[in-house]
């Protein structure tokens, strides 16, 4: 049977990670071969390492483009592990369908939205080919709720790919996402690149 693709999205802090280490405990639990992947761009804890903003830690393979998974894929594995996948090139859907197409399952987690709120284009495409799609929340940084589906950069650097974090971003609900931007606070004021047109 041809393997299934989870994909898991939602703003920074929504628990997009915990919940793709908890899926691959259980695989390790049933002892069942796994390979878990990160980009090389994301340094925040060091490079062979995934780690959650609550502490949680697996060993990853670093790569930097999504074919260089394929030499670490030749024996047979039973599930493949990809997080923070919107910082991939868009061949990854190739390798994903490649890795389906081989019955390996596959769980994704990853960004949804910019901080500006664009879809990153991996993310998107992913998403179409999913199985399933598990969308999450966090507690939003303002009101509290927990209904936070964006992200809110309280820096001043504009940029849409800047690895960071408390330092950088905080969740928000879209209504303090709003009330934020109206205030002029943070890059994430600007507005988006279709506001801007
Ligand atoms: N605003 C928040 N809402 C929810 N959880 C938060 C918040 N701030 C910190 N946390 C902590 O973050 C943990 C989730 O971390 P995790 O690394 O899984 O998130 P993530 O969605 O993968 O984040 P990121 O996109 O930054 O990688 C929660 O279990 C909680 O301990
Ligand atoms: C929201 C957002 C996060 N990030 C980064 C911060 C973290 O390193 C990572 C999210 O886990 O993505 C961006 O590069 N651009 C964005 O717009
Ligand atoms: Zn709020």
């Amino acid at each position: 049977m041809s393997g299934k693709l989870t994909v898991i999205v939602g703003p920074m802090y929504s628990g997009k990670t915990t919940e793709l280490l908890s899926y691959l405990e259980i695989y390790k639990l049933g002892k069942k071969k796994t390979l878990l992947f990160k980009p090389a761009l994301d340094v925040r804890y060091g490079t062979d390492v995934v780690k959650t903003h609550s502490g949680l830690e697996a060993q990853a393979v670093s790569v930097e483009f999504s074919k260089d998974m394929l030499p670490h894929l030749q024996e047979k594995i039973d599930a493949v592990f990809i997080d923070e996948v919107q910082f991939f090139d868009k061949d990854l859907i190739k390798v994903v369908r490649k890795l389906l197409d081989e019955n390996v399952n596959v769980f994704c987690a990853g960004l949804d939205m910019t901080f500006k709120q664009n879809p990153f284009e991996t993310t998107m495409l992913l998403l179409a080919l999913a199985n399933e799609v598990i969308k999450k929340r966090a507690v939003c940084h303002v009101c509290g709720e927990h209904n936070a589906t964006l992200t809110y950069k309280i820096s001043d650097n504009d940029s849409e790919i800047d690895v960071g974090g408390k330092e950088k971003y905080i969740a928000v609900c879209r209504d303090c996402y709003n009330k934020l931007a109206g205030s002029g606070h943070g890059a994430s004021s600007g507005g988006s690149d279709e506001d801007n047109r």
